[in-house]
């Protein structure tokens, strides 16, 4: 469970969270607001990525001040931007980089990376160059990259802007047959059919809380003032 306890945020003097609270115990949130409106900082918030300036961020009891290392291999993070995240030369070595980071036995390690790579359809891949991939085999990519160490929870930044149509779809598969917990920032609001609950943020501040339904419309009727 993530708790986030009155918790504002701030860059330099400018507040751009003010007051959540929220507590996040559902397989299948999403968050949607206007653009600039505080979603990827919220986002980052949750694991740890981006420390509050007041209040409290929790995993599993894990306060992400004080426990930044363990919750960020809870809490699985993907860009909106994979180049941000891919950081070896091929495939292979890029999804193996993390177990890699964890000292795991090399044997464990291609067990893992070949078990993931097909599961993702990435198999053909795993020699390729990675900064040489499509962007939504990027994209996926980096969702291996982060699955493949297991976590709890997945926090996705807008996955899906830079994809086709058919990508889009592939991705949002994979995410539909995961068992981790998804929290799912996107402004593609048909990605959402099915979820749990879906948080909308508006200027910093959380306006809606409710089922996919509901939070779409009240997100619609905010921007149609
Ligand atoms: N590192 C930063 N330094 C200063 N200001 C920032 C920083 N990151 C974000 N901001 C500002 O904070 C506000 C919220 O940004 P954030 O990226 O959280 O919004 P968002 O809802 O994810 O937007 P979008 O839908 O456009 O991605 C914006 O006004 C943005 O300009």
């Amino acid at each position: 469970m993530i708790t986030v306890d009155r918790v504002r945020a701030c860059y330099g003097d400018r507040l751009v969270l003010d007051d959540i609270t929220v507590t996040l115990g559902e397989k299948r949130v999403g968050v949607i607001g206007a653009n600039g409106s505080g979603k990827s900082t919220f986002a980052r918030l949750l694991n740890g990525l981006l420390l509050p300036t007041s209040g409290l961020v929790t995993v599993d009891g894990l306060d992400t001040r004080e426990s930044g290392r363990a919750v960020r291999r809870k809490v699985g993070f993907v860009f909106q931007n994979p180049d941000n995240q891919i950081v070896q030369p091929t495939v292979a070595e890029d999804v193996a980089f993390g177990l890699k980071n964890l000292g795991l036995a090399r044997r464990d390690i291609a067990g893992k990376v070949g078990e993931i790579l097909g599961r993702y359809g990435l198999e053909h891949l795993r020699d390729r160059q990675s900064h040489l991939l499509s962007g939504g085999e990027k994209q996926l990519l980096a969702l291996a990259g982060v699955l493949v160490m297991r976590p709890a929870y997945v926090v996705l930044d807008e996955p899906t802007t830079l994809l086709d149509w058919a990508n889009r779809r592939r991705l949002m598969d994979a995410l539909a047959g995961l068992d981790e917990t998804v929290i799912l920032v996107t402004h593609d609001l048909d990605t959402l059919t099915g979820f749990d609950r879906v948080l909308v943020i508006d200027h910093g501040r959380l306006a809606v809380d409710d089922t996919p339904r509901e939070a779409v419309r009240g997100y619609l009727e905010l921007v149609s003032g």
